[in-house]
């Protein structure tokens, strides 16, 4: 599919533009997939993030590299059309989904003492009104278009300053998806220049081997009350609701009875239950297995096809078992109603109730192997010249 770029009227007095089309599917799945299963709690209420220093911190760098072609795409696009060559540094990069009761009023990008360094905006939208989400349209408070229709693919750019005032409708329903970057003519917030260093502290000591393995950040950056403001003891785990929503539960291999600090929980090693099967196969901790299971969502009928299944081994759940899985729960998911309303996909097809199949997470463990190990080959091989040069970049290996 080729992009179509639309331009309004009042260029001058309203700077911003509408190109539809500008990811692919590939790429907007691809990030979904990245965000759900590495986000925590975001900034605002409703709110997750996914940034790319948080995928660096928590032994995830090398899903960073499916975000490089795409930022350097949308900072060439960004500095042609508001005419800036050479002149923008990427300030942030970050995958946020809004969930529902989340929406933004009138504002401008720059409108706090420390987001003046953002000059230039892009948002794309990597999931559909009306299908994914319901709510969330966005509107300018003048000028053409009055409001835009969030659709798969589709980026809106435009400059931070108040000539650009705009809100976001409250989520009513389902799970809203954007990348969005901010761009600075102010080289002193290239968010570049950062990232290096933290990959290189990261990566350079590393064992190749085992250097894909999510490793998960402090449990409350996973923890979403629905009184953020408050350190409230209700509310649930991120990750533990992002798997109960899909029809999973979490058995934690360790004892882990006499275990009282979540934090400590969050680093062993897991396995996967759905009803009173349990899959004899062990994920180092549940960051892991959520990674495997929306690996397994985003590949879908795709993997079934290349691998051959012959050793998927489940076992009936023991009562002891059972017993202990909803002991953790009524902990780390106290709130089971709200997390539903958080993270239920508004398709009971990508709940991934239609035609469940363990083969389809055993496969998906091979290809996600397969995948991971070969975004960390490029990112050992492309960060020498990231490093020599400050920056992160496609690039072009002969
Ligand atoms: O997600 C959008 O459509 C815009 C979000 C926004 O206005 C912001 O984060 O400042
Ligand atoms: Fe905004």
């Amino acid at each position: 599919m080729s992009e179509e770029v639309v331009v309004f009227e009042e260029q001058h007095k309203h700077p911003r533009v509408i190109i539809r089309d500008f990811l692919s599917f590939h790429e907007c799945k691809e990030l979904e997939f990245i965000h759900k299963s590495s986000s925590t709690v975001g900034y605002r209420p409703n709110v997750f993030s996914t940034t790319l220093s948080h995928l660096i911190a928590t032994n995830s760098s090398h899903f960073i590299i499916p975000f490089i072609p795409i930022r350097d795409r949308l900072k060439d696009k960004v500095e042609e059309f508001f005419k800036c060559e050479f002149e923008l540094f990427i300030e942030f990069t970050g995958l946020i989904s809004w969930s529902r009761g989340a929406s933004i009023g009138w504002h401008s990008d720059d409108n706090r003492p420390y987001l003046e360094q953002r000059h230039f905006a892009a948002v794309c939208y990597l999931n559909n009104y009306g299908k994914d989400f319901n709510g969330g349209l966005f509107h300018f408070h003048d000028g053409e278009p009055t409001s835009i229709i969030p659709m798969a693919g589709d980026v809106v750019m435009y400059t931070s300053d108040n000539r650009n005032i705009h809100s976001v409708d409250e989520i009513t329903d389902g799970e809203r998806l954007t990348l969005a970057l901010w761009f600075s003519r102010d080289g002193s917030h290239d968010e570049d220049v950062k990232l290096v260093s933290l990959l290189s502290q990261n990566l350079l000591h590393k064992n190749k081997a085992d250097s894909y393995l999510p490793l998960p950040a402090s449990s409350n950056m996973y923890w979403f009350s629905p009184d953020q403001a408050s350190d409230n003891q209700f509310g649930f785990n991120i990750c533990w609701a992002r798997l109960h929503v899909l029809g999973y539960d979490i058995y934690i291999c360790q004892d882990s009875s006499c275990e009282s600090d979540v934090s400590e929980l969050l680093l062993k090693p897991v396995r996967l239950v759905r009803g009173n099967e349990l899959l004899d196969q062990e994920f180092v901790n549940i960051l892991h297995a959520l990674q495997i299971v929306h690996f397994c969502c985003w590949k879908g009928s795709a993997l079934q096809t290349d691998v051959s299944i012959t050793d998927t081994k489940v076992v009936k759940l023991s009562d002891e078992q059972r017993k202990r899985i909803n002991g953790l729960k009524s902990e780390l998911l106290n709130d089971h109603n709200l997390a539903l309303r958080v993270f239920r996909s508004k398709t009971s097809e990508e709940n991934g109730y239609i035609c469940f199949d363990w083969t389809g997470i055993v496969a998906a463990v091979a290809a996600w192997e397969d995948y991971v190990s070969k975004l960390t080959e490029q990112i050992h091989l492309q960060l020498p010249s990231w490093r020599m040069h400050e920056s992160i970049y496609d690039v072009q290996l002969g």
